[in-house]
């Protein structure tokens, strides 16, 4: 069995963060593993409290994941200080972690701010080199471009700046979009999109984070990085489609669906 590791916040509500990753990675039939940046008190209608880990908690974690169940590959989402920052590029050096996708997680749908000021730097500097993709939505594209995104070519622009200064692979996510869905992966001076169906459902509370997640487990059960993203993708549309409306905000996505429909996941 594949193994991945999440190392992100918990979302106690369920529809994001840790839990939506733990849901996704075990629909693709691989090994689910969580190092936890902190503890989040959020449900659909926003982020009330985050209690962060310590480093040297969090760095406990990560030792005992590595020195046991090595994962194939590794997602990280929420980091929201500086120091944790650290202690995860350190931690996945020492192990020399493989197929690192990175979500940049900055703020939240609700409109809570999940880094801190301080700590853009440090994901920067720091985390982003590690990262075989990273999977920015368009206003982190921004934040770490400075080019505003208004259309398609802007998002291509963004990506071309990021791959000035990054090697790996760049997924700029386009659900911020009004009409469409479609994403763009820019790798090795090369761009492809991914053309999504835009599904008019407003309960998308942990798209980002499922899709990075099955992203990381498709790429651990050993597609190419441009079949990875295809499949994710098309995973995230079903779970969007399935229509679950719960809580009093933007709800959670269907990560079950297959369940329901009996499709296996490996059909995506
Ligand atoms: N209404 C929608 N219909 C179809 N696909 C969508 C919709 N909204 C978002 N997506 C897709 O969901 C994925 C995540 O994109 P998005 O831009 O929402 O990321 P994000 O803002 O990081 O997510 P999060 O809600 O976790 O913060 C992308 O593949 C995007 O195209
Ligand atoms: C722990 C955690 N991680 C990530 C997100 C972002 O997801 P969303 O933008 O859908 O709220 C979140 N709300 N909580």
């Amino acid at each position: 069995m594949k193994t991945v590791l999440t190392i992100a916040g918990s979302d106690c509500s369920g529809g994001a963060g840790i839990q939506a990753d733990i849901k996704t990675i075990t629909m693709h039939g691989a090994y689910a593993m969580s190092a936890i940046t902190a503890l989040t008190a959020q449900n659909t209608t926003g982020v009330y409290g985050i209690f962060e880990v310590t480093p040297e908690f969090l760095k406990q974690q990560l030792d005992c994941i590595f020195t046991d169940i090595f994962p194939d590959a590794v997602k990280i989402g929420m980091v929201s200080d500086a120091k944790l920052i650290h202690t995860i590029a350190e931690a996945l050096k020492q192990y020399q972690a493989k197929k690192i996708v990175l979500d940049p997680v900055m703020v939240s749908t609700s409109g809570s701010k999940l880094l801190k000021d301080d700590a853009a730097d440090a994901l920067v500097t720091e985390l982003i080199p590690l990262a075989g993709l990273i999977t920015p939505n368009i206003p982190e594209a921004e934040v770490l471009t400075g080019i505003q995104i208004h259309s398609a070519e802007d998002m291509v622009s963004a990506a071309e700046r990021l791959a000035e200064k990054y090697l790996g692979a760049v997924l700029i996510k386009g659900g911020h979009g009004k009409n469409t869905a479609n994403d763009l992966l820019y790798e090795t001076g090369k761009s492809s999109w991914f053309y999504g169906e835009r599904i008019d459902n407003p309960n998308t509370h942990g798209t980002g984070c499922t899709l990075s997640s099955a992203i990381a487990s498709n790429l651990a059960k050993g597609y190419d990085m441009e079949n990875s993203i295809r499949k994710a993708k098309g995973y995230l549309t079903e779970a969007l489609k399935a229509g679950l409306d719960l809580g009093r905000g933007d709800g959670p996505l269907m990560h079950n669906y297959v369940l329901n429909t009996k499709t296996e996941v490996s059909e995506y």
